[in-house]
């Protein structure tokens, strides 16, 4: 892959399309030094910054990748092996993982064919449409999607935060629907822990607190608590800051924290929504770290919601959606960790262009 060919190329396009540098950087948030650095070759465009800028110049992500725009008739045999190489430069290689058996027969979630119809001064909105799923025990699992696609409306169905319009949603065999308030809320604390950007820890309790406050709900005895607690602070790395108050704590370590708090109940099913939204590349990666180690330690099962294509490659499945329908879905099964990331890249372009060609 030529840098200098795809600056000269980046360059070419927002001269084409009329835009200055300056307006290209405020468009995407970055400096006009980032914008200056793709065009002469210094640099790359960050991953997350490649289809919004795609998108503003008008060219596919195979073309920027290539430097070229690509026809219609050359489009499958070009683009393979330049998203491979790039993605390869990012990641670094790494071994496949062992093929995971799925065991269909007893999933921790099932959700079939779920609609959820939002009502608001007699305008409805479907924003989850006819979704069926299982997740099995001890999987991680993604979902992907634009903007207004219907992650977190699904999430918090499953989260029993709100109900269902149509459809039905089981978690550990217990069908949703059958449950009282009071008994959802019993619910959610025993079979259910949150991973949720904005909503995660309660600001007036002290991180000890907070994942106390798990323990209660499940009614774990007082001295058996505090030393789990403590195990837990050591292995999310938060032991340092335990008695602080999250707003005096980073944001990285209030999500640990959420981590820690998530998996102290032993719940059926964890949920994430953007669980990295907020935090800085390598925050990013140190949480996503741990969501696996959830799984592996503790057995934990994951459902996240996600934007980001690097959270993504941490999952073993996920379901990608368009105008709240599941439109496919990927399995890393022996994939390497950079074709995956790869496949994964091109599946979300492929659903996000059918979306805005109307496909
Ligand atoms: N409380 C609500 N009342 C009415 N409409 C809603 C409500 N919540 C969500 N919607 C609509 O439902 C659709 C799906 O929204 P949702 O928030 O689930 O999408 P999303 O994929 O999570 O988006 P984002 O990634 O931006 O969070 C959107 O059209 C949204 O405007």
């Amino acid at each position: 892959m030529d840098q200098v060919k795809i600056g000269r190329f980046i360059a070419a396009c927002r001269k084409a399309g009329g835009w200055t540098q300056s307006e290209i950087a405020a468009q995407l948030g970055v400096s006009d030094k980032a914008v200056s650095k793709w065009e002469t070759g210094k640099s790359l465009p960050d991953y997350p910054l490649l289809l919004p800028l795609c998108s503003l110049l008008k060219i596919t992500l195979n073309e920027l990748l290539l430097a070229e725009r690509i026809s219609d008739a050359e489009y499958k045999e070009k683009s393979d092996q330049i998203l491979y190489d790039m993605i390869g430069q990012w990641l670094g290689q790494d071994q496949a993982l062992p093929q995971r058996k799925r065991n269909h027969s007893c999933p921790v979630l099932n959700v079939s064919h779920v609609r959820k119809i939002y009502t608001e001064e007699e305008v409805k909105t479907l924003a989850v449409d006819d979704v069926s799923f299982e997740v099995e025990k001890g999987s991680f699992i993604g979902i992907m999607g634009a903007s207004g696609c219907g992650k977190t409306t699904l999430l918090k169905l499953i989260a029993t935060m709100d109900r269902v319009s149509e459809g039905t949603i089981e978690i550990a065999g217990q069908p949703l629907q059958a449950l009282t308030e009071p008994q959802l809320a019993q619910f959610r604390g025993t079979h259910l822990g949150f991973i949720f950007q904005e909503y995660n820890l309660l600001d007036t309790l002290t991180l000890r607190e907070n994942i106390a406050l798990a323990l209660a709900i499940r009614s774990t005895a007082p001295a058996h608590s505090q030393k789990f607690i403590e195990e837990l602070a050591e292995k999310f790395e938060i032991a340092e800051v335990l008695d602080q108050f999250p707003y005096a704590v980073s944001g990285g370590q209030r999500q640990r924290c959420a981590c820690a708090r998530a998996i102290a109940s032993h719940p059926s099913l964890i949920l994430a929504d953007e669980p990295t939204g907020a935090l800085d590349s390598r925050s990013a990666r140190q949480l996503l770290e741990m969501l696996v180690m959830l799984r592996r330690d503790y057995g934990a099962t994951l459902l996240m919601a996600t934007h980001d294509v690097m959270s993504a490659s941490y999952c073993d499945r996920i379901l990608f959606m368009r105008d709240g329908r599941i439109q496919t879905e990927l399995e890393r099964s022996s994939l390497s960790k950079q074709a995956y990331f790869t496949e994964i890249l091109k599946t979300l372009t492929d659903v996000t262009e059918r979306a805005v060609h109307g496909a």
